[in-house]
């Protein structure tokens, strides 16, 4: 074996020592790109710029986020940031998130999420991932299929889902005192599982009971699985990235094809309506095409895909909303109480469920605390100048909001951290700063949905079981998670309540 010698050696270090030079270097001249434009920024890591915990996933993405909120100045109203050397943008004040999100629009109307190629899965190319102009057309078209009219063929639909989740609760073993140990978080998976099968793919199931397996395993894989949440740091907050992963790992299920596929050809041949999703998109089939984007083929299926995430948001409202009002008994019993009165006097019906004013208030809590989808991205179509300012943002650049920051800012919100459902009494201004749905043109399509999804399973709970939750059990963030999941679940305690 040959040595080096001591020349060799010495060439070697110096080339490292040249090479490490350099790195730094060009590393501090990337990192000072927000000094340089005289944006206030945060110290940063030489690699991983201000993310190196959340691409570690030592914290979950969208918190982390919401960290570099906290740790700005107080009344900064944005703040540069890194992700590795790529600079991005962090909106911390509600006027210049009105102004981006609404009377600037024309200039934010798309999101960073999923990069400036439109890939073909159906994790991107529904309303939520597919960009202009296409983007306009189809929400356009959408909307009309999430009314408060459909929404009332709809209900229907969750109610049954809700039956079997009843009776598999019913059949839990308990302790002697009668006390069930649930994970409120898996609970509602399981119904949310059935609900996609129902309202968006036009089928009932019952996971409770007879699971699909293939069909609870794509969902379950879409709700836990790793690859979908590498999949989605990487589309939210490295979109460059995404032709190297393949979108594929978003969602690929074969079998949930073939349902929808089968769904779509019975509903056809036997004109059969049931109120689901399916009856809207045979009609948008059906209906006058645009020479852009044409309802047909794949592009019907894509738009099912908007439930599967949008269900898992209204999933975890309800399962976080139900973990603060287990450690809440006081809100807990007046929730119920709403619950009953309107329920008494209208049975288990649509207008019931618009009476249930301060569930309506839970919820709105629940989400400012715990917001399902906690990170707002667009990015800049052309270069911008922040009014008022010199400051100049160049085309392309990420722009991003962090509900976990701004719904949690002490400047805007009162014992911050307090889960409070009377913030939102009917006399009481709530914030500029509350948006868990997002804001502007681009704003959650399916709110109404989301939001009764959530109510019809929190109701059927509390009108049956009084819930709390252990010291010990507490739930913590899953840091692997984009969307806002509990680590450890949402391990709850259900007693039975004496009618
Ligand atoms: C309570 C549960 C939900 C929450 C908290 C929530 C939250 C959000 C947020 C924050 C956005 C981004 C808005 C923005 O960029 O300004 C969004 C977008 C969206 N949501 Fe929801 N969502 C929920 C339920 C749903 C449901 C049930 C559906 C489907 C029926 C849905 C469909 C969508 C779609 C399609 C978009 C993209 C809209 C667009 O880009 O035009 N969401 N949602």
């Amino acid at each position: 074996m040959e040595f080096l010698s001591a020349d060799g050696i010495g060439i070697t270090l110096a080339l490292v020592a040249t090479a490490i030079s350099l790195f730094y270097i060009y590393a501090k001249y990337k990192l000072s790109y927000w000094k340089r434009r005289g944006v206030e920024s945060l110290p940063t890591n030489l690699i991983f710029g201000n993310f190196k915990d959340a691409v570690l996933f030592r914290t979950a993405p969208g918190w982390h986020l919401g960290n570099l909120h906290k740790a700005a100045k107080k009344d900064v109203p944005y703040l540069g940031f890194y992700i590795f050397h790529k600079p991005c943008f962090l909106l911390r004040d509600p006027e210049v998130i009105k102004q981006i999100l609404i009377r600037d629009f024309e200039n934010f109307s798309d999101r960073h999420f999923a990069g400036s190629e439109q890939k073909d899965s159906i994790g991107m190319k529904n309303l939520f991932g597919i960009k202009n102009p296409n983007w306009k057309y189809l929400r356009a078209k959408i909307t009309p299929t999430l009314t408060r009219g459909k929404l009332k063929q709809m209900f229907p639909l969750m109610l049954e889902t809700g039956e079997p989740m009843m009776k598999y609760l019913e059949n839990q073993p308990e302790n002697k005192n009668g006390v069930k140990v649930i994970d409120a978080q898996e609970l509602s998976y399981k119904y949310t599982t059935d609900l996609i099968a129902s309202i968006a793919l036009g089928t009932k199931m019952d996971s409770f009971h007879y699971p699909n397996e293939e069909f609870s395993k794509a969902v379950m894989e879409f709700f836990h699985g790793f690859k979908r949440m590498v999949a989605l740091v990487t589309v939210f907050f490295m979109p460059e990235l995404v032709e190297m992963i393949g979108t594929r790992m978003l969602f690929n299920s074969s079998f949930v094809k073939k349902v929808f596929w089968e769904a779509m050809e019975s509903r056809e041949r036997t004109g059969n309506k049931r109120g689901d999703f399916i009856d809207s998109l045979l009609q948008l089939k059906n209906g006058e095409q645009n020479s852009d984007y044409k309802f047909e083929g794949e592009n019907l299926l894509y738009q099912s895909g908007t439930f599967f995430s949008g269900f898992e948001s209204s999933s975890t409202t309800m399962s976080f909303t139900l973990m603060e009002l287990a450690n809440h008994p006081e809100y807990q019993e007046r929730v119920r109480q709403d619950i009953n009165k309107a329920i008494d006097a209208h049975g288990f019906t649509f207008d019931a469920f618009n009476e249930m004013k301060y569930l309506d208030q839970a919820i709105a809590e629940g989400v400012r605390l715990h917001p399902p989808v906690s990170t707002i991205d667009r990015y800049t179509r052309k270069d911008y100048k922040i009014p008022g300012t010199d400051i100049i943002l160049e085309k392309g650049t990420p722009i991003y909001i962090s509900l976990y920051g701004l719904q949690e800012d002490p400047r805007f919100f009162k014992d911050h951290s307090t889960f409070n459902p009377d913030r939102f009494t009917d006399d009481s201004k709530v914030a500029d700063a509350y948006i868990p749905f997002g804001s502007g043109p681009r704003m959650c399509v399916g709110m109404k949905v989301g939001q009764l999804h959530a109510k019809v399973v929190i109701a059927m709970l509390l009108r049956e079981y009084e819930i709390w939750q252990k010291p010990e059990d507490k739930s913590i963030l899953d840091p692997r998670s984009t969307f806002t999941a509990a680590a450890n679940g949402i391990v709850l305690q259900f007693r039975k309540l004496v009618k």
